[in-house]
């Protein structure tokens, strides 16, 4: 399976913030996205999932063009950057509305286990966004898109989601952002750059030098 996404072209107002992105991801591939604060990351992947209508998109998957808005198709799961677990049900039952189980996750992510009929308003802000994410990320879909997955999550957990993500990856087309960019070109396996309003392929990781999204790179 193949998603591109091509010929965006966004403004808010006379705000001009993508034109000309192209950028294609595959199942058995972990697609990054990488850039400045403000270069519409954001935006993009609220486009590919169809809560934003930009004033032009071709959204394709396997070369047909995808006329109605992705969520509509259930292919995709999309960790936004709000908060989207209901607060009045007991997260166990949560999970199950997502076909997957407390038992599992608590085997991945063991400090949880303390926790033992847990809703959402009983958790810290970074334990709230593991929860959002290991959700997105683990349950079913062709599709999954990951906005800024990593931040406020703690080092050994963010290890824990790189693995994770590689594993699902095998079946599915995932799509991350995340300004925690060593970490992006750990879990990546094609990468562009968001710079000047339009996408860059990035082929080198010395190239996030040369196009100025870094100084250096770490040794
Ligand atoms: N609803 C909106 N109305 C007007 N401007 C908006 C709106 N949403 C986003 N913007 C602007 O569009 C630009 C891109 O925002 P976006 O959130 O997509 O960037 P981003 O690359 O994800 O940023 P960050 O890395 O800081 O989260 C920003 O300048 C932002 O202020």
């Amino acid at each position: 399976m193949i998603l591109e996404i091509d010929n965006i072209e966004l403004s808010y107002g006379d705000k001009f913030i993508l034109n000309g992105i192209y950028i294609k991801a595959e199942k058995g591939k972990v697609t990054g996205i990488l850039g400045r604060n403000g270069c519409g990351k954001s935006s993009l992947l609220k486009i590919v999932f169809g809560h934003l209508k930009p004033q032009n998109k071709l959204i394709r998957i396997d070369g047909k063009h995808q006329s109605k808005p992705l969520y509509l198709s259930k292919k995709v799961k999309y960790l936004s950057q709000i908060d989207t677990i209901p607060k009045n049900i007991p997260l166990k039952r949560v999970f199950r509305l997502f076909d997957l189980t407390w038992e599992n996750f608590v085997s991945e992510f063991e400090t949880f286990r303390k926790y033992k009929n847990p809703h959402i308003y009983d958790l810290s802000g970074g334990e709230k966004r593991i929860i959002e994410t290991y959700l997105m990320l683990m349950s079913s879909g062709d599709i999954v898109l990951l906005d800024e997955p990593f931040s406020n999550i703690t080092p050994l957990y963010v290890e824990k989601f790189i693995e994770l993500i590689k594993k699902e990856k095998a079946h599915k087309i995932i799509i991350i952002t995340d300004h925690m960019y060593r970490q992006i070109l750990t879990v990546s396996n094609e990468l562009y750059l968001i710079k000047d309003n339009t996408s860059i392929p990035i082929k080198e990781s010395s190239q996030l030098v040369d196009y100025g999204y870094v100084n250096y790179l770490p040794t």
